[in-house]
């Protein structure tokens, strides 16, 4: 039986993404706003456009402690950034959506969401990907590290160095694979269902402008930021 063990350069690289990642966190709560109120489609829109929105600063700046991702050409850390913001933002909302929260509140969470102005047919796709996220219940350090791999993937559109991304993305996989086999010793399979998440979750991810379009209103707005990021 193989012996599995994180160096202490892992140990170092892991608390830096992992601090990080929880530094970076969306200043106000929307599952806390959530749970208070029962908003419009109009009011849930600009909520969510208002979260996706500091979701992509917050990204900006976690992306500068990756170790070696200023390091990279700034125009791929741009098509990077461009390139994972929707799958992180879908990926931050599963974590929300999976906090242990007092019973009930996760019922009333999703009932809120359901009504939310999404239209019906991605309603499925989106919770069956929240669920199988929190199935996996994930440390925080999991949580990070699979943020920094999805951020860190060299075939997004634009990329022009694909290597050096590559190469900084195995080394996150490495410690990912690593912490899965500690963490979750009974689950050997569990750092391969993991990655199938990232699989589950690109999918999601290219319904988004529909998702947007069809929201249940007219006249959709958006900050000049998202439609930077979200091609609409
Ligand atoms: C593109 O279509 C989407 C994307 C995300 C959600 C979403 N799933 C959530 C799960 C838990 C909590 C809130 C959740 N959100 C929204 C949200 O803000 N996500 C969020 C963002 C955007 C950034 C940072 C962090 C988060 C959580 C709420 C926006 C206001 C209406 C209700 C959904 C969504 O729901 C219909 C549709």
């Amino acid at each position: 039986k193989e012996k599995v063990e994180i160096t202490k350069e892992q140990q170092a690289l892991m608390k830096i993404i992992t601090d990080a990642y929880n530094r970076h966190q969306i200043p106000q709560d929307v599952a806390k706003k959530l749970l208070q109120d029962q908003y419009s489609a109009e009011e849930n829109f600009l909520l969510l456009t208002e979260m996706a929105t500091s979701q992509v600063q917050v990204l900006v700046e976690f992306t500068k402690n990756i170790p070696g991702f200023l390091s990279l050409d700034r125009e791929d850390q741009i098509a990077l950034l461009k390139g994972s913001a929707v799958e992180a933002m879908f990926l931050r909302s599963a974590q929300v959506f999976s906090r242990k929260m007092p019973s009930g509140h996760t019922e009333v969470l999703e009932e809120r969401i359901r009504k939310s102005g999404i239209s019906e047919e991605f309603i499925t796709p989106m919770f069956n990907f929240y669920k199988s996220i929190g199935e996996l219940h994930m440390v925080q350090e999991e949580q990070a590290l699979l943020t920094t791999v999805t951020i860190l993937t060299p075939d997004r559109p634009y990329v022009k160095d694909q290597q050096a991304v590559e190469r900084l993305q195995e080394t996150m996989l490495d410690v990912l694979r690593k912490l899965c086999v500690l963490q979750h010793p009974q689950e050997p399979q569990y750092f391969a269902r993991l990655l199938g998440r990232l699989t589950e979750l690109r999918t999601l991810s290219h319904y988004h402008t529909e998702m947007l379009a069809s929201w249940r209103m007219n006249d959709h707005k958006f900050t000049p930021l998202l439609c930077e990021i979200w091609d609409v």
